[in-house]
């Protein structure tokens, strides 16, 4: 992965182990938000993703592209695949049961994702520092080991829920609550 050095843990950031009454291994996270373009249920163009960790400590998810995802003809948008990775990585951080927000996300493209194809997608922390989150994702073709489309990193900022009542609906969140709810 090309990362910056704002995506790169420093030297001594803690790895996350999974949370002592976190989700289970094998736990489905279910959608934060029905109308969310990334994991809504309710989202009629949105990616649907539905993740589960297998471990407590990463995430995985599928996401077939559809036409409404197109940038070229037939192929993926660029800016899909990167929302698709940010979900993804959102959902990671998830596991830690703290409301955090994308402050920073970078992307490589390896490989063009035709229409049709579904994306295996996984996502991890390689550290926290504070309220700084170190992330990683990787999105495979085809397969759960097939040839890797798009890598992604990033640094997610923790935020209290002050953050989305004053700048969201925090009302909207408050009824959809699940357990592990926090990442509107
Ligand atoms: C399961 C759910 C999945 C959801 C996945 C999707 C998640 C999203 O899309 S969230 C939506 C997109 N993101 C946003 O809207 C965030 C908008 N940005 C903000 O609100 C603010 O800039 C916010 C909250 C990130 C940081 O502001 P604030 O709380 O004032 O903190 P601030 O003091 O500026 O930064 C805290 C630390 O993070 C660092 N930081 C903040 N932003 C960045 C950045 N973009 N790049 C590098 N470092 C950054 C700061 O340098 C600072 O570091 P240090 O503590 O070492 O000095």
């Amino acid at each position: 992965m090309t990362r910056s050095s704002l995506t790169t843990p420093p030297a001594g950031a803690a790895v996350p182990s999974p949370e002592a009454g976190g989700p289970e291994p094998g736990t489905t996270l279910g959608s934060h938000y029905s109308r969310c373009f990334g994991c809504g249920t309710e989202h009629p163009t949105g990616l649907h993703l539905a993740a589960r960790t297998p471990d407590g400590a990463t995430v995985e998810a599928e996401f077939t592209v559809g036409e409404a995802h197109q940038g070229a003809p037939r192929l993926a948008h660029g800016g899909v695949l990167a929302a698709a990775m940010d979900e993804v990585i959102g959902m990671s951080v998830y596991l830690f049961r703290k409301p955090y927000v994308t402050g920073r996300l970078e992307t490589d493209y390896l490989l063009p994702v035709p229409v049709g194809t579904t994306l295996h997608l996984r996502a991890w922390c390689n550290g926290i520092v504070g309220r700084k989150a170190y992330l990683e994702a990787e999105g495979r073709i085809g397969a759960p080991d097939g040839p890797v489309a798009v890598r992604a990193a990033a640094l997610f900022i923790e935020v209290d829920m002050a953050h989305f009542a004053e700048h969201g609906d925090v009302a909207a969140i408050a009824a959809e609550h699940h357990d592990y709810e926090v990442n509107p």
